[in-house]
């Protein structure tokens, strides 16, 4: 056992390292790029980065390893960080580095020094800092590994300990009174009845079947205790890093190689977009074995999405290596229309859509046999509108696009390019009108793709993607049962078609991960009776769980629903205080009109997208629609009115997301029939 002095002393060393390690490094990438870095007292390979003018601050230092090398009596110690640096008598290693693995993957790794492994020191932070060390022994040692350049810290003020100052950084999870949904009256009008009440009844499972699902689900993990830490912190709207705390699998899946394809499947909060964010970065990093790629794209749902893996990326990766753009983004780039298009991506699946790429390609020909393109950018629009209205009419009377009776009909059933450029579900297709017309050059197109929730990409949306690749190297990742309509593939093996993975047909298969981080088990348990029975057993880290409540409204107006919601919002706002809490809806015109009424006014927006923040005072509360909250999680959500949820193709995708966003506490409020699946938990 150590005592607080010693542990406020191996700290301070290890915090004034990092502070040293910054400063330089910092310093070091702002010179002018070419500007030779020197390296001194290199005993491992690695690679120095000539950087340039970092986007945000650099990630802190992640951890220190101690290796006896040879007969050293004194381990040897080096560090694992963003990049690679010397200062002082001190090197860091990238975390992509091959020699990371002794860190990330001991198990696994196949580094020559691997059996010098002495002893292993994870940091924890705040912002920058490191606030708390943990060390592990591997292999017996004479003395302490560290110990030599520990810092001796004379005074002694009152040492917190460790759990009190987590409960200090994270006020939702200390002891909190028994909670009760609220009974939301409404100003002037009678108050409602609510049943049932039940936030802060804990689900009745034996302790050893706990202990059991504990034990299963940490197998192979690193550190879970400080992961468990992690996911009780509050959550924010950009994801933060958890690089200290990577799993060896995760880093296995971020560190695989660039050419084989990668088909990762997770139930939600399974971290799957850990995994693409770091993936990315870690195909981007000098160091990493096989060398870097120059750029790689990775494509995600939604601006907000954009913004929520933006914290984790920007700490690591050179300005212009990643980009990550949102699908509809990228499709109004490709389709070269400005602002955005209104509506839903409704829609069935539809065999020719596939083929609408080829299509395209054989009416731009046409158009170009037959001179009806013009040149110049001016000109960009009208030949989209040609090219489009070439494919609606299949071609010309004597030169038809296609004999067959499918792929006619199909075209026969566009819309007039004046109402399809209105509408979103037709965007995909103006894009591939745009890319037929004019490819993007090798310069504009990337190494790798990563796509993110690609069980929402429809298969024109695909077609778009693919002018992007330069190799066809693709990363995938998804949720087949989170899928929000049928215009999308419905298995991995469709897509892995598609997309020509995999040298036959149906030679990819998908990796499962089924770890799951975020939501507790009751929401997972909640969210599992919306799947098919084969589906189900969605797993949690968290199982110190509170079962989600179900607030039924019994007065009609249908402001008293909207009512309700904001005050379990506010409620569960006072819960978590220094969280994130979201209110999603499947029409939240009148959850808007009763934030109005109560005094919230809605955010502005970094991009030019609708803000979903609204403020009070000090108080954020997010409103969402299933399809903006996608890939994203708050502390506490409330789900409104599952019966208005939509189906597809017999599944609730949209109610499962919704659900599955919260990662501590959910409350469901509802006025109308419940969905079948969930009536059982509603009575509870
Ligand atoms: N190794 C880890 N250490 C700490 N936290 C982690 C780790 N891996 C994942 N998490 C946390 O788990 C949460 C869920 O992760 P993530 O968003 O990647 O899941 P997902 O599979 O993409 O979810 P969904 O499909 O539902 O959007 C995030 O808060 C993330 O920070």
């Amino acid at each position: 056992m150590i005592g607080p002095n010693e542990r406020r002393g191996k700290i301070a060393y290890e915090e004034a390292a990092n502070s040293t390690y910054l400063r330089t490094l910092e310093d070091r990438l702002n010179q002018p790029v070419g500007t030779p870095v020197p390296r001194n007292g290199v005993w491992l390979k690695g690679l120095p980065t000539f950087g340039t003018q970092q986007d945000g601050s650099i990630h802190p230092l992640v951890a220190r390893l101690a290796l006896r090398a040879g007969d050293d009596a004194v381990p040897r110690t080096f560090y694992i960080g963003p990049r690679h640096h010397t200062w002082d008598d001190k090197e860091c290693f990238s975390w992509a580095a091959p020699v990371a693995d002794l860190f990330f993957r001991p198990d696994e790794s196949e580094h020559h020094l691997i059996d010098g492994l002495v002893a292993r020191r994870t940091f924890s932070h705040r912002i920058q800092r490191i606030v708390a060390v943990q060390d592990e022994t591997l292999r017996s040692h004479v003395g302490r590994p560290f110990d030599a350049d520990d810092l001796v810290v004379p005074e002694a003020p009152r040492a917190p300990r460790r759990r009190a100052a987590i409960a200090q950084l994270s006020p939702s999870t200390s002891p909190q009174p028994p909670a009760k949904p609220v009974s939301s009256p409404v100003p002037g009008t009678d108050s409602q009845e609510i049943e049932p009440q039940e936030t802060g009844a804990t689900h009745d499972m034996p302790s050893q079947v706990v202990a059991g699902q504990v034990a299963e689900m940490t197998e192979g993990m690193r550190s879970p205790d400080l992961v468990l830490d992690r996911l009780h912190e509050p959550r924010t709207n950009r994801l933060s890093s958890v690089l200290t705390t990577l799993q060896p699998d995760q880093h296995g899946l971020a560190s695989a190689p660039s050419d084989a394809p990668l088909v990762i499947q997770g139930h939600p909060g399974t971290g799957k977009t850990i995994v693409a964010a770091y993936r990315a970065a870690h195909l981007v990093d000098d160091e990493r074995a096989g060398g870097a790629l120059m750029k790689v794209l990775l494509v995600g749902p939604t601006d907000e999405y954009v913004h929520h893996v933006s914290g984790l990326l920007s700490p690591l990766v050179e300005p212009g290596r990643v980009r990550v753009v949102a699908m509809e983004r990228l499709l109004l780039e490709a389709a070269v229309v400005k602002g955005t298009v209104g509506g839903a991506l409704e829609g069935v699946p539809d065999d020719v859509d596939a083929a609408a790429r080829s299509l395209t390609d054989l009416a731009v020909r046409l158009a170009t046999a037959h001179r009806m393109l013009s040149t110049g950018k001016a000109a960009v629009r009208e030949n989209r509108k040609t090219v489009y209205e070439l494919l609606r009419a299949n071609g010309l009377r004597q030169q038809p696009l296609s004999t067959d009776a499918e792929k006619i009909s199909w075209m026969r059933k566009l819309p007039a390019y004046d109402s399809a450029v209105k509408q979103r579900r037709f965007l995909p297709l103006l894009a591939q009108c745009s890319l037929s017309i004019r490819q993007p050059a090798p310069a504009e197109r990337f190494e790798h793709i990563i796509v993110d929730e690609a069980q929402d990409v429809s298969p024109v949306e695909w077609n778009v993607i693919d002018h992007y690749s330069r190799h066809g190297h693709w990363t995938l990742l998804g949720d087949m049962n989170q899928r929000r309509s049928d215009s999308s593939y419905s298995s991995w093996t469709q897509i892995a078609d598609h997309l020509g993975l995999g040298e036959d047909a149906g030679t990819v298969r998908e990796t499962v991960i089924r770890r799951g981080y975020r939501s507790t088990q009751a929401i997972l348990r909640l969210a599992d009776r919306l799947l098919p029975r084969e589906l189900r057993g969605a797993r949690s880290l968290q199982v110190d769980e509170e079962e989600p409540a179900f607030v039924r409204v019994q007065r009609h107006a249908p402001e008293a629903l909207a009512d309700a919601a904001v005050d379990n919002g506010q409620f569960l706002l006072s819960r978590h205080p220094h969280g994130t809490v979201a209110v999603i809806a499947m029409n939240p015109a009148r959850i808007f009109t009763a934030l109005h009424s109560r005094g919230w006014r809605r955010g502005t927006s970094a991009s030019d997208a609708v803000s979903h923040e609204w403020l009070k005072g000090e108080e954020r509360l997010s409103v969402h629609v299933p399809e903006s909250a996608r890939g994203l999680e708050f502390d506490a959500v409330v789900v409104v009115e599952p019966g208005e949820f939509p189906r597809n193709l017999g599944r609730s995708g949209q109610l499962y997301t919704s659900l599955t966003r919260a990662n501590r506490e959910l409350v469901v409020v509802y006025q109308g029939p419940l969905p079948d699946e969930l009536r059982r938990a509603g009575r509870r």
